[in-house]
C-alpha cells in the first residue's frame, strides 16, 4: 500500500509493554513485551494454558489487563473466536453469519448494499465457503463453521485481526485456504496474530511469538521458535523419560513401551 507520506515503521507496530493479565485471580499473561508488525501474519504458540487466548482478548479489548500497556492499538480490531466459544446452533446460513461482521461497522440493520454482498462474497471465497454460503450454520461440518468464523472475521477488514486457533477444527486444505486468506490480509497492511498449534501454519506466519506458562520465552522467526518450543518440550520430557528409564532397571529389564491397534 502506497501513501504519499508514508509512516514511520515504529508508528506501524503494536507494542505490548510489561503486559499482565490475571484469569481467575491468577496471572495467566506475565509481563509480555513484544511488538506486532503490521502487515504480517505474527504466530502465537505454546502449550495448553500457556496464554495464548488471554493474550488474544487482551488485545480485542474484551478482557482488562491488570498491568502494563500497548501502544498503537487501532480503535477496530476482530477477533475470531475458537470455535467451541461460538454457538454453533444458530439458525443461520453462512452468509448471515459473515453479514454479522459488519454489524458494528453498518448498524443491525443497515441494509448490505452492493458492496457490503460484494465484500461477504469475497470473505466466503476467500476461505473456500462460496459454495456453502446458503447452508445453515447447524447442517454444516465442524471445519466449515469454522470457515465462516474465520470469513466473519475477515469480512471486517479491521487493522488487527486476531484469531483464536483458526484451523484448529478444519482440514489441511481448509487450513491452507485459511493461511492464505490471512496472508492476503496482511498483504494489504492488517496487524493479523493468530494462535495456533498448528506447525504448518506456524511455518507460513511471518514471525511468531511463545509462550509458556504466561510469559513470552521466544520471539523472532517461525523456525526458530518452532526449534525452541520443540527444545523446551524435550527438556520438560527429560525427567519422565529418565523415571521410566530407572523403573525399567529397578525391574531387572528394559521396558517396551507398546502401542495398541484396535480391535485387538
Ligand atoms: N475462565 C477462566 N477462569 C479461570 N482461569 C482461566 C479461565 N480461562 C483460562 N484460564 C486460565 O488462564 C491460563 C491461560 O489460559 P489461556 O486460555 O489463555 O491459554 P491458551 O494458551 O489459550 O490455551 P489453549 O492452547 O489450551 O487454548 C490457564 O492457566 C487457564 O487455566
Amino acid at each position: 500500500m502506497s501513501t504519499a507520506h508514508p509512516a514511520p515503521a515504529s508508528a506501524q507496530r503494536i507494542r505490548l509493554h510489561e503486559l499482565s493479565a490475571r484469569r481467575g485471580g491468577a496471572l495467566a499473561l506475565d509481563r509480555v513485551t513484544c511488538a506486532l508488525p503490521a502487515g504480517a501474519v505474527t504466530a502465537i504458540v505454546g502449550g495448553n494454558g500457556s496464554g495464548k487466548s488471554t493474550m488474544l482478548e487482551v488485545l480485542a479489548g474484551v478482557l482488562e489487563p491488570s498491568g502494563g500497556r500497548v501502544d498503537g492499538l487501532p480503535a477496530s480490531r476482530a477477533l475470531v473466536v475458537q470455535r467451541s466459544e461460538s454457538d454453533d446452533r444458530l439458525p443461520l446460513t453462512g452468509r448471515q453469519a459473515v453479514a454479522m461482521g459488519l454489524w458494528r461497522e453498518r448498524g443491525l440493520l443497515a441494509p448490505l448494499g452492493a458492496d457490503g454482498r460484494r465484500r461477504i462474497d469475497a470473505a466466503l471465497a476467500a476461505v473456500g465457503m462460496e459454495g456453502l454460503a446458503e447452508r445453515q450454520l447447524p447442517a454444516m461440518s465442524g471445519g466449515q463453521r469454522q470457515r465462516v468464523l474465520v470469513a466473519q472475521g475477515l469480512v471486517q477488514r479491521a487493522p488487527l485481526l486476531l484469531l483464536d486457533e483458526p484451523a484448529a477444527a478444519a482440514d489441511a486444505e481448509g487450513r491452507d485456504r485459511i493461511d492464505e486468506a490471512l496472508a492476503a490480509a496482511a498483504a494489504v497492511g492488517a496487524t493479523v496474530v493468530l494462535a495456533t498449534h498448528d506447525r504448518e501454519s506456524l511455518a507460513r506466519a511471518d514471525r511468531a511469538i511463545l509462550l509458556e506458562r504466561g510469559r513470552l520465552v521466544a520471539e523472532g522467526a517461525p523456525e526458530e521458535v518452532a526449534r525452541e518450543q520443540a527444545a523446551r518440550a524435550a527438556a520438560s520430557l527429560a525427567p519422565a523419560a529418565r523415571a521410566v528409564q530407572r523403573e525399567a532397571q529397578r525391574a531387572g529389564g528394559p521396558v517396551e513401551l507398546r502401542t495398541t491397534s484396535s480391535g485387538t
